[in-house]
């Protein structure tokens, strides 16, 4: 039996790979998120989610372990990269940014063994209606937005801002599940 593993400490991902039915374990795989100079948005995403599979990877014995590291980024209309808010301020600027306007999401996928390395980067449009300063005071309140890429969370009240949705959903949330499984079964099919 192959042993799969998540290295995430995301309660989505693991929420969603259950979804699917992969059993597996979790392992704590925190790396620098910090991004080099210059990097654009799909080098940083597909970057930090191999990252994330390595560091786990090197923390289990099992030579034929199979590990998932997922990474997500909110790409503004601008272009920035938007991670996780670090405040109220930077949340305020972030979804000032998405309001009344299109961004993108990408969420890479990184499946890993001792031999190889499987990633996809899954880029989502999504669409924003208009948010006045008093929605996104509100907002702040609620917490949802304070652990999430681009200050907030589609799976939650900021669904009712979504006005349009072309990509995966289940990506923007945080693990891409299509993708998951095809690069799993790659991954299981080399270990065994
Ligand atoms: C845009 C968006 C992001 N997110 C979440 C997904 C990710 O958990 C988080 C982005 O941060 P990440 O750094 O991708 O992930 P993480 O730190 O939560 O977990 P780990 O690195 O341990 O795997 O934002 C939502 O839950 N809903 C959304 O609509």
């Amino acid at each position: 039996m192959t042993q799969i593993y998540l290295a995430s400490q995301s309660p989505r991902r693991r929420e969603l790979l259950q979804q699917i039915g992969v059993t597996f374990d979790i392992i704590n795989a925190s790396i620098d998120e910090t991004p080099f100079n210059g990097e654009s948005p799909e080098q940083l995403v597909v970057r930090l989610a191999t990252e994330k599979a390595r560091a786990g990877l090197a923390q289990v014995s099992d030579e034929s372990a199979v590990v998932i590291g997922s990474d997500t980024i909110v790409v503004s209309p601008q272009g920035e990269i938007f991670g996780k808010p670090q405040n109220f301020a930077d949340a305020q600027r972030m979804l000032n940014a998405l309001s009344n306007n299109t961004h993108s999401v990408m969420t890479a996928l990184a499946v890993v063994t001792r031999q190889q390395v499987w990633s996809q980067n899954v880029i989502t449009k999504v669409s924003f209606c208009h948010l006045s300063a008093d929605m996104i005071a509100a907002y702040w309140q609620t917490g949802e937005p304070h652990d999430k890429a681009g200050a907030y969370g589609i799976q939650g009240f900021a669904g009712q801002y979504v006005n349009h949705l072309q990509g995966s959903y289940s990506a923007v949330v945080g693990l891409p599940l299509y993708e998951t499984r095809q690069l799993l079964d790659l991954a299981i099919d080399s270990v065994n």
